[in-house]
């Protein structure tokens, strides 16, 4: 029906002397443009749904240097928030413990050889240690990078001959580990393997190392894609290969469900594991014996070897691991240490009913992006800036009298002051809501009970008590300072908590904290409060 009163009816109405045939082919065509109109309405209807949608995503960036903890703050929110994915994942994580453990006995048997042969001890860093020339002795304050030290103390062994026997009769009968670890390492891939600075050389002059600023102009970051581009093309496949293999291995947890402690579950891990439980379970009395061994205590301290401080520490818990019926508990997982290759995401919906004083939309999706955190790495977080609700940065303070992996002239908790300034300064995060753990704390009271000086590293801490409190509070103020001094969006605020993430019932209460805040904060920028 055409309207009369509307200006435009004069052009919609068909010729008064349309033949029957027009009149078809006008039906046709109008059936053909209003179909065509409806499948643009819907198209926008959808992308206008996309777009809702994305603004209800709350996107959370993980950042922090290698082993600051970020991988383990994603497992604590997913044991949290998305249990059921959780156990369905768990049994997978028996290889990485195993490898693990594995890892830590053979580093035990390499230290006794070096301590055989009468190797060098690793360097020192302590500028009170009397074996570290005072002229190699570099600044090592929390704003500088410089801590080079001389490594070549070389130290005779004063091992008795019977002594020496005994040694090397626990690298005869632990050996067999060896073949583990390697099978375990090919099985799981590129992450088993901790980057070093071989690994790390930079590709150009640039490397980013922690300026991050330098990556934010244009120039820089056509730079960037033009060396991905050729890295992908000579790495690629390997690359995709080794991703996919560590994937494939948690798929296997889930599709085989196996999560109940029934025969048929173990042999399916049997069969899965290429042996090494029943290898594991063999040496499990030479290994109690090792770690217990007064003689090799004494070699592992004197070559400052604290194992209860590495990653994926779990010499005391041989009995169960190396068990053939060894199922990982929560806090195993938790842990536990596999190195993130790439950029993972994980999506989880977060539960805020009763949490803040709201009606509508009591759950909400997050999506969680975790990052491996070695230099070379740091190149995939920037893509990322662009449209985040929040970052949590890990800073693991425990790292005062540590050195970067991928660059022993620089010290751990030196570099996590400087990324935190370059995240805090970069100007596509002015509206990010940032949140700090100062991240590793239990081990950071281990290190002080156990004598270590943090003044010996840390020049402008001065003659301050060696004490847990007043040590964070002064490490927790740098970090305070630089995010007043460095944010130019005055407006901005900056949660600083003091965490050991693998406290999974402290962190529960930490994240729930965590994610009001960021909860309230996007809530604020999309002017919804
Ligand atoms: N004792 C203790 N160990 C921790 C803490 N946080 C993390 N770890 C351990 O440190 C190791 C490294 O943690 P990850 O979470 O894998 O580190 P990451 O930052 O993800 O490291 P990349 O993936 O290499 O970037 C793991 O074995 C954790 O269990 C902590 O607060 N206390
Ligand atoms: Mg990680």
């Amino acid at each position: 029906m055409i309207d009369d009163t509307d200006p435009f009816a004069e052009f919609l109405r068909p010729p008064s002397n349309e033949t029957p045939a027009e009149r078809a082919t006008r039906k046709i065509r109008e059936a053909e443009e209003k179909r065509i109109s409806d499948t643009i309405d819907e198209q926008i209807r959808q992308e206008r749904q996309v777009l809702q949608k994305q603004r209800a995503l709350v996107k959370v960036l993980l950042l922090g240097q290698s082993e600051s903890g970020k991988s383990t703050t994603l497992k604590n929110f997913r044991l949290e928030y998305a249990r059921e994915e959780w156990e369905a994942e768990k049994t997978s994580w028996r290889a990485v413990i195993q490898l693990n453990l594995v890892r830590s006995i053979t580093s035990i048997l390499d230290a006794l050889q070096a301590e055989i042969e009468g190797e060098p001890l690793s360097p020192s860093l302590d500028l009170d240690e009397p074996d570290v020339p005072v002229e190699s002795r570099g600044s090592i304050d929390i704003l500088s990078t410089s801590n080079e030290v001389d490594s070549n103390q070389f130290t005779p062994s004063t091992l008795s001959p019977e002594e020496i026997q005994n040694l090397q009769l626990f690298r005869l009968k632990l050996a067999p580990l060896r073949r583990v670890e390697m099978d375990l390492k090919l099985r799981l891939g590129a992450a088993t393997e901790e980057v070093t600075n071989m690994d790390d050389i930079p590709e150009t002059q640039s490397d980013p190392g922690t300026d991050i600023h330098s990556l934010e102009s244009p120039d820089s970051r056509h730079m960037l894609r033009m060396r991905k581009t050729r890295r992908r093309r000579i790495q690629g496949e390997e690359t995709v290969v080794r991703g996919l293999r560590w994937r494939e291995f948690l798929m296997y947890g889930r599709t085989r469900n196996i999560t109940g402690k029934t025969r048929a579950s173990f042999e399916l891990l049997e069969s899965a594991d290429g042996g090494a439980s029943e290898i594991m379970s063999g040496c499990k009395e030479d290994m109690k014996t090792l770690w217990m061994s007064g003689l090799v205590r004494g070699i592992l301290k004197k070559r400052k070897m604290e194992m209860e401080n590495n990653a994926g520490f779990f010499l005391n818990d041989i009995d169960r691991i190396a068990s053939l019926s060894y199922l990982p508990s929560d806090d195993d997982v938790v842990r536990s240490r596999l190195r993130t290759v790439g950029v993972q995401e994980y999506h989880i919906i977060v539960d805020t009913t009763n949490t803040l004083n709201l009606n509508a939309r009591p759950r909400r999706e997050w999506v969680l992006y975790d990052v491996g955190g070695s230099r070379t790495m740091r190149r995939a977080w920037i893509p990322f800036f662009q449209d985040i609700n929040a970052i949590i940065f890990l800073a693991p303070i425990s790292c005062f009298d540590e050195v970067l992996l991928e660059d022993p002239s620089v010290n751990r908790l030196n570099d996590s002051v400087a990324l935190w300034k370059a995240i805090i300064s970069s100007k596509l995060l002015q509206r990010t809501t940032m949140v700090c753990f100062l991240n590793k704390c239990d081990i950071l009271k281990r290190k002080l009970r156990s004598g270590i000086q943090f003044r010996n590293f840390v020049r402008d801490y001065g003659n301050q008590p060696n004490d847990i409190t007043p040590i964070v509070k002064f490490i927790k103020d740098r970090f305070r300072n630089i995010a007043m001094k460095y944010s130019s969006n005055q407006q901005r605020t900056t949660y600083i908590y003091t965490t050991s993430v693998t406290d999974t019932k402290a962190t529960a209460v930490t994240l729930k904290s965590v994610r009001d805040s960021i909860f309230r904060e996007n809530l604020a920028s999309a002017r919804l409060v």
